[in-house]
């Protein structure tokens, strides 16, 4: 049985994290993303002028799913889309042999010049993939069967290299037990039900924060606009128009933001939430908490994972969520 571990490195302000592939003779790094469930890269059948500064999956190795296409659009409104070839792909020693891997023919600018980002791994379901006309399985789907135990586990940090391990639970990388939830995958998402919720020290959550993803994908957390609110109210910041969003002042003085998840309080600390300076050496901050408006649910992104040990576990048949504090 198969299990491995592989580096999640961020870049800057932790906007995204990546990871080393291999996909047939090719290195690449790919931003895993269990909000999506597509894997795709940058190839040689991507245009020379939208992949300058990237590596580039060499499909020569794979063999071409005649007639496959696939398309995807992400929350931000990038995307790309292409051509799907079957080849071999390994992730921390974990090996898939034939894995659906989706060159890129067209990619949107945001992709194109984030030059860390060769492209996604989609961990999300499989029920969302978007190769036609047969649709195709994540990389964890694909190597399922063959893995010590059915789960795969994130452990992002602040600033700092976390892994993703695949197969097995690391019990080094948190603290007291895990809380599981179950997840519901109908929409193809890790989605689960977040509690009470409260703002600084005092933990004794309330409220409801409601159905929420588990998004590696994304950099931020989006709560339901009262509950953002409610927090920069505390937090002395603001929601401003021309930044998109709330801001707050950098001065280390953020309150934490606690939530109930499985009848356990997770804290995000305030040092998580002053997320970026707005311009270089701003004294205010854009906020890692936004309003989840538009979008019909809550958004766990990075600033929310970082903070704990999250366990993407179907080693049980239903689906379930694990998270520790680290
Ligand atoms: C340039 C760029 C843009 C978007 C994304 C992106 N990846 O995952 C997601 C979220 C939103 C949802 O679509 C699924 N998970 N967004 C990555 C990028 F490198």
């Amino acid at each position: 049985a198969q299990s491995g571990t592989v580096a999640a490195d961020p870049q800057q302000y932790d906007q995204a994290y990546l990871s080393p592939v291999t996909i047939g003779n090719s290195q690449l790094m790919l931003d895993f993303d269990t909000g999506s469930a597509d894997l795709w890269a940058f190839s040689n059948e991507t245009p020379a002028s939208e992949s300058v500064g990237h590596a580039k999956y060499d499909s020569s190795t794979g063999t071409e799913l005649q007639g496959y296409s696939w398309s995807i659009t992400y929350g931000d409104q990038s995307g790309a889309a292409g051509n799907v070839y079957a080849d071999k792909v390994v992730v921390g020693g974990v090996t898939a042999t034939k894995q659906a891997v989706e060159a890129a023919t067209s990619i949107s600018t945001s992709f194109s010049d984030n030059t860390d980002s060769d492209g996604l791994l989609g961990l999300a379901f499989s029920s969302i993939n978007t190769v036609t006309p047969k649709q195709q399985t994540t990389f964890f789907d694909t190597v399922k069967p063959t893995l010590a135990k059915a789960l795969f586990t994130c452990d992002l940090k602040q600033g700092n290299a976390g892994s993703y391990t695949f197969g097995y639970i690391d019990t080094s990388k948190y603290t007291g037990s895990v809380t599981y939830v179950p997840v519901d995958d109908s929409q193809g998402f890790w989605s689960f039900t977040a509690g009470g919720y409260s703002v600084g020290s005092d933990n004794a959550t309330s409220g409801s924060v409601g159905v929420s993803i588990a998004d590696t994908g994304t950099s931020l957390l989006y709560l339901p606009a009262a509950v953002a609110k409610a927090y920069y109210a505390k937090a002395g910041g603001k929601f401003d128009n021309q930044q998109g969003g709330y801001t707050l002042p950098c001065n280390g003085n953020a309150p934490d933001f606690n939530v109930a998840i499985g009848g356990k309080t997770f804290v995000v600390p305030g040092s998580y939430i002053a997320y970026a300076p707005i311009t270089s050496g701003s004294q205010t901050c854009f906020g890692g908490i936004q309003a989840n408006t538009g979008i019909g649910f809550n958004i766990f992104g990075d600033v929310f994972l970082k903070a704990v040990y999250a366990i993407f576990d179907v080693s049980q048949g239903a689906p379930r969520l694990g998270f520790a504090a680290q």
